[in-house]
């Protein structure tokens, strides 16, 4: 598999806080690579920097390199909204703007400029097909986001994040304030939609991880202390701390 994204002895800094130390990883493309550990130990962080949302948080400082097809993420040359573009987002709590359903999707295309209706009709209608919400939606998009139960309102935070047409699709949690259901129709989507992007998962449930992802990272005190495809991690562990975390005798 081609890697996507090539971390290389990343250090974060929360001023002197050492939150993720000596960070090396290459994640593939076109795959699911799930980040798991217990609370704190630097998932959230490590897949912030990404996209750079960590330049939102003041006193946050990194040593090191983030490279995405690459490029460095973090030279002087790289402009950021253009990256959160190719790098788009899902979070915990789905947060739709106050807006109509066509408002949502068609928001992201309008601030890169497009302007024409047929065509801002296509990528709405494309990336509702794709986060599979658009038979649920089609006859009332002129509706408000908040007229959705909360996993219709993840799956299009998802289609607005398509509709921009990145590369890779970062999930922090994505699912856990949805209810079962809702959680499994987002866990086929993330599978159906790996053939398009590359998705980089945060999950505090190791069923999630070993269901869904194709590589799993296993975190603790922000550093990485196994990565393995996903059937190896979670039957065939190399680290005395994997085995006890993913057989539940801590975290
Ligand atoms: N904005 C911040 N300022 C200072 N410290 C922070 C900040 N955000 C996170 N931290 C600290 O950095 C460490 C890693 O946090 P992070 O949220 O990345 O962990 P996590 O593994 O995602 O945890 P959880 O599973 O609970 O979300 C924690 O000790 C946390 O308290």
């Amino acid at each position: 598999m081609q890697t996507l994204i090539e971390i290389n002895k990343l250090n974060l800094f929360y001023t002197a806080f050492h939150a993720l130390k000596n960070v090396s990883l290459k994640i593939p493309e076109k795959a699911i690579t799930a980040f798991i550990g217990p609370s704190g130990c630097g998932k959230s962080t490590l897949l912030r920097t990404l996209n750079r949302m960590n330049d939102m948080i003041p006193g946050t400082r990194i040593e090191g390199t983030i490279a995405i097809g690459g490029t460095d993420i973090y030279s002087n040359e790289v402009d950021v909204e253009t990256l959160r573009k190719k790098v788009g987002m899902v979070f915990q709590q789905p947060n739709p703007f106050p807006k109509s359903i066509y408002d949502n999707i068609a928001y992201g295309p309008r601030l890169h400029g497009i302007r024409n209706r047929q065509q801002l009709d296509e990528i709405v209608e494309n990336s509702l097909r794709a986060s599979v919400l658009w038979d649920e939606v089609k006859d009332h998009l002129k509706r408000s986001a908040f007229s959705l139960s909360g996993g219709q309102q993840q799956r299009l935070c998802i289609a607005r994040a398509l509709a921009v047409n990145p590369d890779i699709l970062l999930m922090d949690e994505a699912t856990s304030a949805l209810d079962p259901i809702s959680t499994l129709k987002i866990e086929e989507l993330a599978q159906e939609l790996k053939d398009r992007y590359t998705i980089v998962m945060v999950t505090h449930n190791m069923h999630q991880a070993a269901r869904v992802s194709n590589q799993t990272v296993f975190f603790l005190n922000g550093e990485v202390v196994e990565y393995a495809d996903t059937e190896k991690l979670f039957s065939n562990p190399s680290d005395q701390r994997t085995e006890d975390y993913i057989s539940g005798r801590f975290g």
